[in-house]
């Protein structure tokens, strides 16, 4: 069996170029760039007022000025700018030249076309020109744009942005036991829980999920829904992955010409996992146990679709102290699902007692994944240890 990070890259490496598409900016949260963007502008292209109040000359702030007139945003002033005169200005406005500060209003007091400074400081309120960004000056490509970069993006002039295509991800659900939510299930039957959790992971990355109808468990069932799945550009198969008489997914795929990268890794839960490509379209087989499948498509699926849109992949572990005393690890590397409280100097972690890889209820609780490397030996409460944040 490979390790988890062996296994990680192997995942990422089936990874093609992002196919690319223009959107306008409005449509553009949360895609990924695929291309730089350039400033057609300087910002702000002029001084601007950061406070309403009066231009004038720092040297001249002493002294009784006469107000010549105004400046207000999208309306400047283009007099001239005599000695011992002020120009009445609005936050935005540009600073008429020859002036060097703006005062509040509020330190000024004004008899009919004449002020004088009440309380005097030293600050300028001038936003110089350029002083946010400058023509040529440039968003780096591989970044999911966030609401802040929507707005650079725009304040830059630009309407439209290069982004990568959303992968688009059949989820292949199979056993005779499922019927989705929403049915009375008959003897036998439970209900199917794992493509819609899955879909729900896709979505958070950035992909499409396609959800194909749930395969049965006999080999030309599996065929039919590897056909109808070959037309997106990942293919997620869940459960079948193991070894029992009805878990056919290897064997099918296999059938399909399927190109294997891995099948089983050191990992807990997810031990199952396979991975590689299908006439040329790169496919993950997730365990079927409904915590495996979610925890595989954290640690797995989700990077691989972030890679498959040119975004880089910031799995951060974080620190904590146990609040349990944990005994030594076997071979595999453990995910244990766990709380998180706040404690003196780092977040306590206290993992579930149960780890049960088919309780959704736990997994649904856990703000973490506690993780442990494989053969980790026994450790104390109040050791250092490093976790996963969960999504909520
Ligand atoms: N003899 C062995 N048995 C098992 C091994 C092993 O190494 N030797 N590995 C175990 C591990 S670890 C896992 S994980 C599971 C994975 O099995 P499969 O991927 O073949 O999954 P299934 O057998 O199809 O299902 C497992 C479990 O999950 C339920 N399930 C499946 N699909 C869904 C779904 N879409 N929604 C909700 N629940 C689902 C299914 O009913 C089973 O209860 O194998 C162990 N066995
Ligand atoms: O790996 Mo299985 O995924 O332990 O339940």
């Amino acid at each position: 069996m490979i390790s988890v990070d062996d296994a990680l890259s192997r995942v990422l490496a089936l990874a093609d170029t992002p196919g690319t598409e223009i959107v306008k900016l409005s449509e553009a949260a949360g895609r990924a760039l695929a291309a730089p963007v350039t400033a057609r502008l300087t910002q702000p292209p002029f001084d601007a007022a950061a406070m309403d109040g009066y231009a004038l000359r720092s040297e001249e702030s002493a002294g009784t000025l006469r107000v010549i007139g105004q400046s207000a945003a999208g309306h400047p002033w283009n007099g001239d700018t005599p000695p011992m005169t002020a120009v009445r200005i609005f936050t935005g406005a540009p600073v008429p030249a020859g002036y060097d500060r703006v005062v509040m209003q509020e330190n000024i007091q004004r008899s009919g076309n004449e002020i004088t400074i009440t309380e005097p400081s030293n600050a300028a309120h001038i936003r110089p020109r350029g002083n946010d960004f400058s023509e040529g000056d440039q968003l780096p490509a591989g970044r999911c744009l966030t609401a802040a970069d929507i707005g650079l993006i725009a304040a830059m002039n630009v309407p439209e942005v290069t982004v990568a295509k959303r992968p688009r991800v059949a989820i292949l659900a199979g056993g005779d036991e499922l019927v989705p939510p929403g049915h009375t299930p008959q003897e036998g039957q439970i209900i199917s829980s794992n493509d819609l959790a899955i879909a729900a992971q896709v979505t958070q990355a950035g992909g499409i999920p396609v959800i194909l109808p749930i395969a049965r468990d006999t080999e030309s069932s599996l065929r039919s829904s590897f056909a109808s799945a070959m037309s997106c550009d990942l293919i997620v198969t869940i459960g079948g992955a193991s070894v029992g008489d009805h878990d056919l997914i290897a064997k099918v795929a296999a059938e399909l010409g399927m190109q294997r990268s891995f099948y089983k890794i050191a990992m807990r839960p997810g031990k199952p996992l396979m991975a590689g490509k299908l006439s040329g379209t790169p496919m993950l087989g997730l365990p079927g146990n409904p915590v495996s499948a979610m925890v595989c498509g954290m640690i797995f699926m989700q990077p691989l679709i972030r890679a498959m849109q040119g975004l880089t992949n910031l799995t951060h572990l974080a620190k904590a102290r146990l609040a349990a005393t944990l005994p030594p690890e076997g071979p595999r590397q453990h995910y244990l699902r766990a709380t998180l409280t706040d404690g003196p100097d780092l977040p306590i972690i206290q993992p579930f007692d149960s780890q049960d890889s088919a309780r959704l209820s736990l997994m649904a609780q856990a703000d973490a994944l506690l993780v442990r490397p494989a053969d980790a030996p026994a450790q104390d409460s109040g050791t250092i240890v490093e976790y996963l944040p969960l999504p909520r």
